[in-house]
């Protein structure tokens, strides 16, 4: 077992951070290369069965939702999920976080560049990160305004900057941006309202 950034035991599970990374940076790897692969029958077909395979394993270790790592691991990578472009967070505070993302090529568009849904994706999980900070109540995007700038290309490190503009009552004003070097490609402005108790 590879040394962990983090360790808990969930049921006798012993919880790897580590480990979880490295296997969602394998599935981001894995993604890439399907999007640009060209497989014959029989590799498509041999690609298949083993994927079968390990989502019969994986189903077999499901957990309720507060147990899950996709996601919830704030101590790794993309906070361990692989459904946005990858990211990571460099600094973080009450009031924002920078970072840098990389937008592989599973997320092209067309061109060269990304995908324009993509985009939003990403500042929806950052905005969800800042907005949904330490003892904070839960909330949700009401609205996301996104203004393609300069189109994202893939396989750079893009900078990334989030703040919270300002709060009034339960609803909470966040913005930020994306930057390929001076350059601003994408800029963002968001409204998230906190849930009140027993709202989903
Ligand atoms: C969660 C843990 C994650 C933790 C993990 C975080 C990781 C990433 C998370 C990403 C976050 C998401 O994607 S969340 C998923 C995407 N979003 C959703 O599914 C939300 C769906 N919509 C809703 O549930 C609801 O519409 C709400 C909660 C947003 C608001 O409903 P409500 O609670 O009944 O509040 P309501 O009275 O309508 O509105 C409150 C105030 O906000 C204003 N307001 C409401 N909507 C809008 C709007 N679109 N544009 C302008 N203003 C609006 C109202 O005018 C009002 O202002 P005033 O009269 O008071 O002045």
């Amino acid at each position: 077992m590879s040394g962990a950034l983090a360790a808990d035991d969930r049921g006798g599970i012993v919880v790897d951070d580590l480990a979880y990374e490295a296997l969602v940076g394998a599935t981001r790897n894995f993604l890439d290369a399907l999007a640009v692969a060209v497989p014959d029958g029989p590799t498509a077909d041999r690609l298949t069965a083993d994927l079968a395979g390990w989502a019969g394993v994986l189903g077999g270790l499901a957990a309720e939702e507060r147990d899950r790592l996709f996601g919830r691991r704030a101590g790794i990578a993309s906070y361990g999920q692989a459904m946005t472009p990858a990211y990571r967070v460099l600094e973080r505070d009450d009031a924002g976080l920078r970072g840098v993302a990389r937008f592989g090529r599973y997320f092209h568009g067309g061109k060269g560049a990304a995908h324009g849904g993509a985009v939003p994706l990403l500042f929806d999980e950052l905005f969800g990160r800042v907005i949904n900070g330490e003892g904070r109540p839960p909330a949700r995007t009401a609205y996301l305004h996104v203004d393609f700038r300069a189109v994202v290309r893939l396989d750079r490190d893009l900078g990334l900057r989030v703040w919270r503009e300002r709060e009034e009552g339960r609803k909470q004003y966040v913005r930020g941006e994306i930057r390929d070097g001076d350059v601003v490609c994408a800029e963002a402005e968001a409204l998230f309202v906190a849930l009140r108790p027993g709202q989903p």
